[in-house]
């Protein structure tokens, strides 16, 4: 086939992810691919993120670019992406995940149990703001943005930022005492020496999504006839691909996007009988972290079960789980609607 042409957001993270997925593409449809950049409404605006409102900032200027045929594939974090479809797209493959975990990076590696009493911790994702104030009730959450390497500078000091060595992380100090990131997105970086702890999902449960890359194409291309549909369809990885669509399926039910204070996490377990078990997770914070509400449920996939079956049922879930929280809503679910 012809060369395929990818979009991709300018920054670090996203150019990385990008070049793995077109790479992976590439080498399964034996062809060569042009990645094209596009700058996003969430590159462009400086304001807390919470605050700009409505979701997909990040992806819709790549959306965008899919519809005007400027590229024939779109990468994105998944988290990022609205969690309802968009009629004439379709998210053609979720790749294998990385790291689902936030990750906590602090002056001198502390872990979060060990930060000073009143320490600063930055974070600009309501989500994690909530959940480091019900852990650790004494913390001063900061409200920063900025992408990976700004974030980590205001722990790391501006010098070293974060293209610091791994030699000398800790060569200067920033104003804060901690910041929270995706483990995920330091990984792909390169730069997981700043990681200080991942926080288990007990104490931090991650976004939907989180971890995730969504390869998203026109719909008449993800077809198995289209010149990248096979390709496409050996990179979906179905651990991956279920995980997501529950945990996209709670945020769909709750009408809710990714500046909401809602963590869900799906994870998929092979069981001995060659089967396995999706089970999703879920929190609503209060803002302000005095109160948390969770709701999880699991469903068994048969081996050998049909794909579009599965996904549909891992959809369910998501909104069944969702229903659960609905149902005992304690006054915490009008936090999260977004406009
Ligand atoms: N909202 C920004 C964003 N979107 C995806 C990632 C990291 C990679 C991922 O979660 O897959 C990040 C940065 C962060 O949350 O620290």
């Amino acid at each position: 086939m012809a060369t395929f042409t990818v979009g991709t957001r300018g920054s670090k993270l996203a150019l990385t992810q990008t070049t793995t997925a077109a790479e992976a593409l590439a080498s399964h449809a034996e062809t060569d691919y042009e990645l094209i950049t596009v700058k996003t409404e969430g590159d462009i605006l400086t304001g807390p993120l919470a605050q700009m409102g409505g979701t997909g900032v990040f992806a819709s200027a790549l959306r965008q670019a899919l519809f005007e045929k400027t590229c024939d594939v779109a990468v994105h974090s998944l988290k990022d992406l609205p969690a309802k479809d968009l009629e004439g797209l379709a998210i053609a493959s979720v790749p294998s995940r990385e790291d689902v975990r936030d990750a906590l990076c602090s002056a001198d590696d502390l872990p979060l149990r060990d930060l000073p009493q009143g320490a600063k911790v930055g974070t600009g994702s309501p989500r994690r703001a909530a959940q480091l104030r019900a852990a650790r009730p004494d913390l001063e959450i900061v409200d920063i943005r900025g992408n990976v390497g700004t974030r980590l500078a205001r722990v790391r000091g501006h010098g070293s930022a974060a293209e610091a060595s791994p030699q000398a992380p800790n060569a200067a100090r920033g104003d804060l005492d901690a910041v929270v990131l995706a483990g995920a997105g330091l990984k792909r970086l390169g730069l997981e020496h700043h990681i200080a702890e991942l926080l288990p999902p007990e104490v931090m449960l991650p976004a939907p999504g989180q971890g995730a890359l969504a390869v998203e194409v026109r719909a008449e291309d993800a077809e198995p006839t289209a010149p990248l549909g096979m390709a496409l369809a050996l990179y979906d990885d179905i651990p991956a691909r279920l995980e997501t669509s529950a945990e996209r399926g709670l945020l769909a039910r709750l009408n809710a996007g990714c500046s909401a204070p809602i963590g869900g996490l799906a994870r998929y377990d092979d069981n001995p009988d060659g089967g396995a078990t999706l089970r999703l997770d879920s929190v609503i914070c209060a803002p302000d972290g005095s109160r948390t509400q969770r709701a999880g449920a699991e469903i068994s996939i048969e081996a050998g079960a049909d794909r579009r079956v599965s996904v549909e049922r891992a959809v369910q879930l998501g909104t069944l789980v969702a229903e659960q929280l609905l149902a005992e809503d304690f006054g915490l679910l009008k936090h999260v609607v977004d406009s």
